[in-house]
């Protein structure tokens, strides 16, 4: 059935379509500037994301906005989503070159999904790279032969292994770097099949992100680390954060960002199926926050199970962190069973005083993603 309307409406709808249009000449003079600062940027080896300038840019608009009756959020919304298609288009234009001197990049394991992006990020800041994957070791030392870097993005479990017995003859002064979602053995490894300088890199993104801009690659050091700044200048100039962290502090901190996040993810999925649940219907009932949920759990099993597996059993400590949220979980539920709603109150009122000032940030934050949730849904 047609929507209902009226003359007076569709005068209105009219000129409503003259703005938007007038809207997208706006957007495309303002793409059209920023291919020019992302020209600059790539000639001065400048980041692709520049904090300082952007809430030096969403205050002034704040003001603006608000002086016109304009709701601040509502242009700082729109900055933000103009700033995300920028670094997209800044990243076309191609980067930096940092070190022009470096011999090639030998990927190891290129052809898997982030090994991929790095290659297109160094390719497209000029660097030559070189791929070896599972047939080529054959070729190994005419490959690795002048190599200044080499990547390696391989599954977890089988990491260590292949450093032991393939990476003890790189070249000296070539950097040996590594891609692992888990940084202690990897590291140990590099550094005993290597004595040249060794960094352990962990990109805290998957590989569908369209830009690094904002995202966060941490970084342990191995050895001769001045060997390898440029690398983390490189990283910095595709817009990402470095942060830096002891491979032991970074692992155990993986055990609850990653293993058990995807581990309960994985039990929530499993559920959802052994309780034959009706997905659709359930959508028709969602509410944002739920659509958000099955969201995160879902795109789990549109991505690899190996992936995940990796993950999962990478470090045999996180057992021990799944299994305490197993504890927890039974002890919960036990209130529940004992009909203990004071119990219930009064724990979630600790856990909440816990929490302290994160509780109402991540309210705020919460509120702006369930909005764009809700912004998504048609019909
Ligand atoms: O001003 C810049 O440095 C830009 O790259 C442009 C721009 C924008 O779109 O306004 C994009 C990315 C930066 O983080 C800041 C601002």
């Amino acid at each position: 059935m047609n929507e209902r309307t009226t003359a007076e409406l569709e005068n209105l709808r009219g000129l409503i379509d003259g703005v938007d249009q007038q809207l997208i000449h706006l957007l495309r003079k303002r793409l059209d500037l920023v291919a020019q600062v992302g020209a600059v940027k790539h000639g001065a080896g400048l980041p692709i994301y520049a904090p300082q300038r952007e809430a030096a840019m969403l205050a002034k608009r704040r003001e603006e906005a608000k002086k016109m009756d304009v709701s601040p959020q509502l242009i700082e919304d729109i900055l933000r989503r103009l700033m995300r298609e920028s670094y997209l288009n800044e990243k076309d234009i191609g980067f930096k070159q940092v070190n022009p001197d470096l011999g090639h990049v030998v990927i190891v394991g290129g052809s898997g999904k982030l090994g991929g992006l790095f290659s297109q990020m160094l390719v497209l800041s000029g660097y030559q790279v070189k791929v070896i994957d599972k047939d080529d070791w054959a070729r190994a030392d005419e490959i690795f032969d002048g190599a200044g870097l080499v990547l390696v993005t391989v599954p977890i479990g089988i990491t260590c292994d292949l450093i032991k017995d393939k990476l003890t003859t790189l070249p000296q002064s070539c950097i040996l770097a590594d891609l692992t979602s888990i940084k202690g053995e990897p590291v140990e490894a590099m550094l005993a099949a290597h004595s040249g300088p060794v960094v352990g890199l962990h990109p805290m993104f998957g590989p569908d992100v369209g830009s690094l801009a904002k995202q966060v690659v941490v970084v342990c050091h191995g050895r001769q680390s001045a060997e390898y700044q440029w690398l983390l200048e490189q990283i910095q100039i595709w817009g990402a954060r470095i942060v830096e962290a002891e491979p032991e502090r970074h692992d155990k901190a993986m055990q609850l960002v990653q293993a058990m996040r995807h581990f309960s993810s994985f039990v929530y999925g499993l559920n959802l199926y052994k309780e034959e649940a009706d997905i659709e219907s359930l959508l028709q009932f969602s509410s944002p926050i739920y659509r958000l949920e099955l969201a995160m759990v879902g795109r789990l099993f549109a991505q690899s199970p190996e992936l995940y597996a990796d993950i999962i059993f990478a470090q045999k400590e996180s057992m021990q962190a799944i299994g305490d949220y197993l504890d927890n979980y039974s002890q919960a539920l036990s209130l529940l069973q004992v009909g203990d709603r004071d119990a219930f109150v009064a724990q979630f009122k600790e856990v909440a005083q816990w929490f302290g000032d994160f509780a109402p940030q991540f309210q705020r934050e919460s509120r702006a993603m369930l909005q764009s949730v809700n912004d998504m849904k048609t019909g």
